[in-house]
C-alpha cells in the first residue's frame, strides 16, 4: 500500500529547529519522527554528551550528571551551520540564538507527565522537579524570552494522536519558513 505520509525536497530545508520541553513532554518521539520525514538530521543533546562524554561533575539532588555546555555547543556547532538539523533538548538558553530560527515548545498535562516520569523510575526530588517546571510553564518562558515570541510554537503532547497533529503543524511551519 503506498505511504500516505507526504515527502519533502530534503534539500529544501536549511533553517535549524529545536525541540525543546520538560523531560518527558515527547521531544524524542516528535523529533526523531520529523527528522526522518523531512530529512533533517536529528541531534539528541543527552546522547551527544553520552557519546562524548562531555559532563562536568554529578548533580547529587537530581542524581543526574551535569552537561559540560561548551564541549556540546562546540561538537555540534558545525552541523548547525551547515543547518537541516533538529536539535532535542530540554533546555534552550545554552544555545546562540542566531542557531534556531524555530522553536516548538511541547507540553504535557501534570497527571499524564506524571506517569510518564514515574515509569522513567525519576526519584521523587527529580519529579517533583520537573512537574513543577512544567505547572509554572518554565521552559515555554525560557523559550520566548531566549528566542522571541514570533519564534516559538507550544504544542500539547498528551495523547497518542497528539504527535500526528504536531507533526503536521510543525511540517507545515517548517515549510512555511523556507
Ligand atoms: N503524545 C504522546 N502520547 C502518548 N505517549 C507519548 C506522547 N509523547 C511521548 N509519549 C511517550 O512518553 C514517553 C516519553 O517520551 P520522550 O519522547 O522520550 O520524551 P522526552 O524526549 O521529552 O523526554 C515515551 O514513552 C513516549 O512514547
Amino acid at each position: 500500500m503506498a505511504s500516505k505520509i507526504p515527502t519533502y525536497d530534503v534539500q529544501a530545508v536549511s533553517i535549524n529547529i529545536l525541540i525543546s520541553g520538560t523531560p518527558g513532554v515527547g521531544k524524542s518521539t516528535h523529533a526523531a519522527e520529523l527528522a526522518s520525514r523531512i530529512g533533517l538530521k536529528y541531534i539528541n543533546i543527552n546522547d551527544t554528551a553520552k557519546e562524548g562524554d562531555m559532563y562536568d561533575g554529578w548533580d547529587s539532588e537530581l542524581e543526574s550528571k551535569i552537561l559540560n555546555e561548551d564541549m556540546i555547543l562546540e561538537e555540534i556547532g558545525l552541523l548547525i551551520k551547515k543547518g537541516g538539523c533538529v536539535v532535542d533538548y530540554h533546555s534552550c538558553d545554552l544555545f546562540p540564538k542566531s542557531w534556531f530560527k524555530l522553536v516548538f515548545v511541547l507540553r504535557t498535562d501534570n497527571t499524564v507527565l506524571y506517569d510518564r516520569l514515574k515509569e522513567r523510575g525519576y526519584n521523587e526530588v527529580k519529579m517533583k522537579n520537573n512537574i513543577e517546571c512544567e505547572i509554572f510553564q518554565e521552559l515555554l518562558e525560557e523559550a520566548r524570552e531566549h528566542f522571541g515570541i514570533d519564534s516559538v510554537i507550544e504544542l500539547f503532547s498528551n495523547y497518542v494522536d497528539d504527535i500526528e497533529k504536531n507533526l503536521e503543524i510543525m511540517i507545515a511551519t517548517i515549510k512555511g519558513l523556507k
